[in-house]
């Protein structure tokens, strides 16, 4: 609450407006009456010339109320809407900020439902907000001392009004906020259902699952049915019961007052204008009623944006002066645990390399391969021991400079929506023609993107759709290399290529990028024989390191791998 007040504070300007213009409706709202009722009278007397004026006074409020309600409108809806679009930057400011880590906790799909859904939920509520928060109390006090006024014998018909409206608000209201929670959870649910199905509808394909995604959805989307028929069954009790109550006043008001008239005519006047006050204070709860309930779920979404703005991102870098590092790497005792879980995947890694080297990682999957890579460009911080990048803790270098030396080719090529260019320039700001042809040509992807009609700024769609796996990884390892960065790691990015790509590319590698130290992780050991030294992962244990000469002779975990691999090959 504390953080949408300062960020309301930029747009009072905007807030005083709307709520100005508020007040003004609400006078125009209440004085209408006061002057039907002075216009009936009028007519009664016969006097024409007062009919007249009070005639005009009446349209003259009227386009003062519509005016009003315009100003209005236009102000809520614009403080709304820049006050949500802060809540968005915000948010997305501070998740770019987060550790994989702060990531991991919150999950990437819930985190996009919170700025999109918990913002219009608190966005709308802002906007209700600036239309009702002055009109309702006004109008409520206004109409209720109004009417008393114009009937004081009638009180007791306003209170006795008030009461049954008060009892049937209260039934509906509080359950409806129970029910309006419910289906923000299942709606939460039913988008990460559709999300995972639309992006992995290869899979839901290929392994014919439709079916069962369908009974998914279709469970999960009943129970927001049903939670949203009963929020329609409430509101289809709720809504007649309240013009029911109201009707039963203005009926029992006019029946009291009906013996009356045939003594003084004014009586007339006076119970309409009544009547007309009953209708506002029943608008006024009403609508009261409607702003709580929603207010109650726009506090919902504003605590879970707030977690968002409250979480610390648990991994950050010292603010020092900017230093190029050298492509020396260092493990010192390294062992690593992923948050939330209590068994380390990495146990005492300790191995150094030198500037320029090639080293291949294997193990068996789930060995921690990509885990230890991910260590290199701090992605995680270890439990215990350190990291050395360039001879130095990567924990005390500033980030620009680790980002600098350290190329993550990662195992699912990303790609993003744009243009090949735009995607490489990631790699490199200011990459030239020139840097992406010599990058491309590394990774062998030159000879297709040349083919491309637009070439360099041919497109690529959205989860890059238009290239095919093998054509993705090659323009991932393009974005990674074409930087030459002092450190190049491959994590099991030449899968799709074919022995022979993979083969040029590594080739490239070694002459292109002579000075660049190379971790490529793989599943083959055809990828990695040549490599200058080996890591054998198992287990989370670092337990061989040498050439494939070396460990195939030595190693018990390599010589397996190999031999299976081997067998493989033959079958
Ligand atoms: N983000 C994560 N959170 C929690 N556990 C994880 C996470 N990523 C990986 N793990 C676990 O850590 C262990 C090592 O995973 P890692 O991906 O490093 O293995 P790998 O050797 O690269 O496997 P593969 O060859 O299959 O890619 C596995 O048991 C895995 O389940």
């Amino acid at each position: 609450m504390k953080s949408l007040m300062n960020l309301m504070k930029k747009y009072r300007g905007d807030a005083m407006i709307a709520i100005i213009a508020t007040l003004v409706i609400a006078f125009a709202t209440l004085w209408q009456p006061r002057i039907l009722q002075e216009m009936i009278t009028a007519i009664l007397a016969r006097d024409q010339q007062t009919v007249l004026n009070l005639g005009l006074q009446l349209i003259g409020l009227a386009v003062l109320g519509i005016v009003a309600g315009i100003i209005n409108t236009i102000f809520s809806a614009k403080a709304a809407q820049e006050v949500s679009a802060d809540m968005r930057e915000k948010g997305y400011r501070k998740i770019q900020t987060f550790s994989f880590g702060n990531i991991e906790k919150f999950s990437a799909s819930n985190l996009v439902i919170r700025l999109t859904n918990d913002i219009n939920q608190v966005q709308m509520v802002i906007m209700s907000v600036l239309q009702q928060i002055i009109r309702i109390p006004v109008l409520f006090l206004g109409a209720f001392i109004l009417a008393i006024l114009t009937m004081p014998k009638f009180w007791w018909v306003i209170v006795i009004m008030l009461v049954l409206i008060v009892a049937v608000s209260m039934f509906s209201f509080t359950r409806m906020g129970k029910y309006f929670e419910k289906l923000q959870t299942t709606l939460e649910k039913n988008n990460t259902l559709a999300r995972e199905n639309l992006m992995g509808m290869r899979v839901v394909k290929s392994f014919v699952q439709e079916q069962n995604q369908i009974n998914k959805f279709s469970k999960s989307s009943d129970e927001m049915t049903e939670t949203t028929i009963r929020i329609g069954n409430l509101f289809s009790i709720l809504m007649p019961a309240f013009f029911l109550i109201g009707d039963l006043a203005v009926a029992g008001s006019i029946l009291l007052v009906g013996t009356m008239v045939t003594d003084d005519p004014s009586m007339i006047a006076a119970i309409q204008a009544f009547i007309s006050y009953l209708m506002q204070i029943l608008f006024a709860v009403v609508m009261g009623g409607f702003m709580m309930t929603g207010a109650s779920r726009a506090f919902v979404s504003l605590g879970r944006l707030q977690e968002i703005y409250d979480t610390e991102p648990d991994l950050t870098f010292p603010h020092v002066a900017e230093t190029p590092l050298s492509g020396d790497v260092a493990f010192n005792h390294v062992t690593f645990t992923y948050p939330g879980d209590d068994q380390p995947v990495l146990r005492d890694i300790s191995f150094t390399v030198q500037a320029g080297e090639m080293i291949g990682i294997v193990g068996a999957t789930g060995s921690g391969k990509t885990t230890l890579a991910q260590l290199i460009p701090r992605l995680y911080d270890p439990d215990s021991g350190e990291v050395l990048v360039g001879k130095r803790d990567i924990r005390q270098v500033n980030e620009k400079s680790l980002r600098e030396a350290v190329s993550f080719i990662l195992q699912r090529s990303t790609l993003f929506s744009g243009t090949i260019s735009h995607n490489l320039r990631q790699g490199k700001e200011d990459a030239t023609l020139d840097d992406m042809q010599w990058a491309a040509n590394v990774a062998q992807a030159a000879e297709f993107i040349e083919k491309l009609d637009d070439q360099y700024d041919a497109k690529v769609e959205e989860r890059s759709a238009n290239f095919s796996g093998g054509q993705k990884q090659r323009l991932s390892i393009t974005r990674g290399v074409i930087k030459a960065p002092a450190i190049l790691i491959m994590d099991d990015s030449t899968s799709a290529l074919d022995a022979r790509s993979e083969k040029l590319v590594q080739e490239a590698l070694g002459k292109e990028l002579k000075g660049t130290t190379t971790f490529i992780i793989a599943e083959k050991i055809s990828s990695i024989i040549k490599a200058d030294r080996i890591l054998v992962l198992d287990q989370g244990r670092l337990v061989g390191e040498g050439t494939h000469h070396e460990l195939v002779n030595q190693n018990a975990v390599y010589q397996e791998i190999y031999r299976t691999q081997k067998a493989l090959e033959e079958v």
